[in-house]
């Protein structure tokens, strides 16, 4: 029998959605594209999404091209992660999405695996909690039911992610590896998440 989360053929029951339309302003250049261990932030995020059988690059149009990805303009540019979730949640076909950013390199497809086996049934979203106990938002399942509550938020001026699923319908997620959620968001954090990753180096 087949893990549950992943189909017969090996692809997982959810769709794959990044989002890459932010302006790197911590960074100082555009750090989907900055390297880690040779190859861009965004490929190592896409390829912990690789078994999706629908897979979601939300960005500028033509900003970036990834081969096995379809491409999906912000409904609202320039408005934030929330924003990005909703162009994802629109464009997916319904049922889950996992949703991340450019900037979590450490993702991988035991993280997700992970996430996909702890949803219950009426639940809308699956956060892991990092070490002090908080959940991730970015880095997260979201269930495409959820649309219409995100694009309420967003129209009432609410831009935080975190809000973009009610709590009591969010499954919790504690004991994840910490590496899975480095977020990079200046030069400094990619230093130190490669000297995490290679040690010696
Ligand atoms: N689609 C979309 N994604 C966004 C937007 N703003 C941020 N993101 C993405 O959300 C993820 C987390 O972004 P942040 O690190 O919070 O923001 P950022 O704008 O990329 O960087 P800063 O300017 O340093 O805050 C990254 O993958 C960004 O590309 C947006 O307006 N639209
Ligand atoms: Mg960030």
């Amino acid at each position: 029998m087949e893990a549950r989360g992943t189909l017969p053929d090996g692809s997982w029951d959810f769709t794959g959605a990044i989002t890459a339309g932010g302006r790197s302003s911590r960074f100082g250049s555009d750090k989907a594209l900055a390297l880690l261990d040779g190859s861009p932030l965004l490929q190592h995020v896409a390829a912990s999404l690789e078994p999706c059988p629908q897979r979601l690059l939300v960005a500028p149009p033509g900003r970036y091209t990834l081969d096995g990805w379809a491409p999906v303009a912000d409904t609202r540019p320039g408005e934030g992660p929330l924003a990005g979730l909703e162009a994802a949640l629109r464009a997916a076909p319904d049922g889950w999405v996992a949703f991340t950013g450019v900037d979590l390199p450490g993702l991988t497809r035991a993280y997700w695996t992970t996430l996909a086996q702890a949803r219950l049934p009426g639940a809308l979203s699956v956060q892991a909690l990092d070490a002090t106990g908080r959940p991730q938002p970015l880095g997260a399942l979201y269930h495409t039911s959820l649309l219409p509550r995100v694009r309420a938020l967003l129209d009432s001026g609410e831009r935080r992610l975190r809000l973009a699923a009610p709590e009591d319908a969010t499954v919790m997620v504690a004991g994840v590896d910490p590496a899975a959620l480095r977020n990079v968001n200046t030069p400094t954090d990619l230093d130190a998440l490669t000297h995490i990753l290679n040690p010696g180096q």
